[in-house]
């Protein structure tokens, strides 16, 4: 199945390239004008597989995972009532944000970190191949289909023993986790993007972020929305008032890394 471009940049190469092909049937334009049309669709294109291209690979596991999730019929989960809500294999981190993630682990030397918003596990398991053996991450996730499905992957994987899959709505696993005293050294929030905001203040306002945490925030740039005119989606709308919040809120530091569809990486100051 062909993967929709869901980042600024995908969307960019896409209007590009649909650019250059109307431009291609006008004999009379100028050449220089088609010359750079042609190169700036270039740039744009390019970009993701040189990344990929210039990152470490990612593991066997992780990439059957990606090859699973593509596979499944994710709408005739949903219009069959399996899945709770509309699930999309777009919503897979995938490899380089993965690295990323794994990098941050190794940085921080996390051995505990909490993901809000597993889908089929990619970046779980990305991150759980990052962490020292006796590492744990403890995975939010609403959907009971989909969370069966990535327990499968863990299953098949030399990580996936580290992963404990939580089945609720993440702010009641976060709730009960701070109530037992659970604390995590590393947070990716990658859920319902209205809950970002709640997410961020009971990280802030419990326990559960260690001293010197570190939270990620997934999709910060939603496409582009953001800072787009035009209508933005419910999900545009929220993260631009997530955006906005954390830039006016004292008691972060953050910065916006236009890696994917943007990753936010946060620390208490
Ligand atoms: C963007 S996907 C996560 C992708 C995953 N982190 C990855 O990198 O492959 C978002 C997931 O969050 C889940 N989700 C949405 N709202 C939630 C909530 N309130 N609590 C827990 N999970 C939620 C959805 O079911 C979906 O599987």
């Amino acid at each position: 199945m062909t993967v929709r471009p869901v980042t600024p940049v995908g969307i960019l190469a896409a209007k590009l390239e649909s650019l250059v092909s109307q431009v291609e049937k006008i004999d009379n334009l100028d050449r220089a004008f088609k010359a750079q049309l042609q190169q700036a669709y270039e740039l744009a294109n390019g970009l993701d597989p040189y990344l990929n291209l210039c990152t470490t690979p990612e593991s066997p596991a992780l990439a059957a995972l990606v090859k699973r999730t593509q596979s499944e019929d994710w709408s005739k989960r949903f219009s069959d009532g399996e899945t709770v809500r509309h699930l999309e294999q777009e919503m897979l981190s995938g490899h380089v944000e993965g690295q990323m993630l794994k990098f941050l682990v190794h940085l921080t030397k996390a051995q505990r970190v909490l993901e809000i918003g597993m889908f089929t596990g990619y970046s779980a398991l990305a991150m759980a191949e990052a962490l020292p053996v006796d590492g744990v991450v403890v995975a939010c996730e609403v959907d009971a289909y989909v969370a069966e499905f990535a327990q499968k992957c863990f299953d098949e994987s030399t990580a996936g023993h580290k992963i404990s899959v939580k089945v609720a709505p993440a702010l009641e696993t976060m709730k009960q986790l701070a109530q037992d005293g659970e604390v995590f050294d590393l947070v990716f929030i990658d859920a319902d993007k209205a809950g970002y905001t709640d997410y961020l203040n009971l990280l802030l306002t419990t326990g559960l972020l260690a001293p010197n945490g570190l939270i990620c925030a997934d999709n910060t740039l939603m496409q582009g929305q953001p800072y787009l005119s035009g209508t933005a989606t419910e999900n545009g709308v929220a993260i631009a008032k997530f955006n906005q919040a954390l830039a006016d809120d004292p008691r972060v530091e953050q910065v916006l890394v236009p890696l994917r569809d943007g990753l936010t990486l946060i620390r208490r100051v």
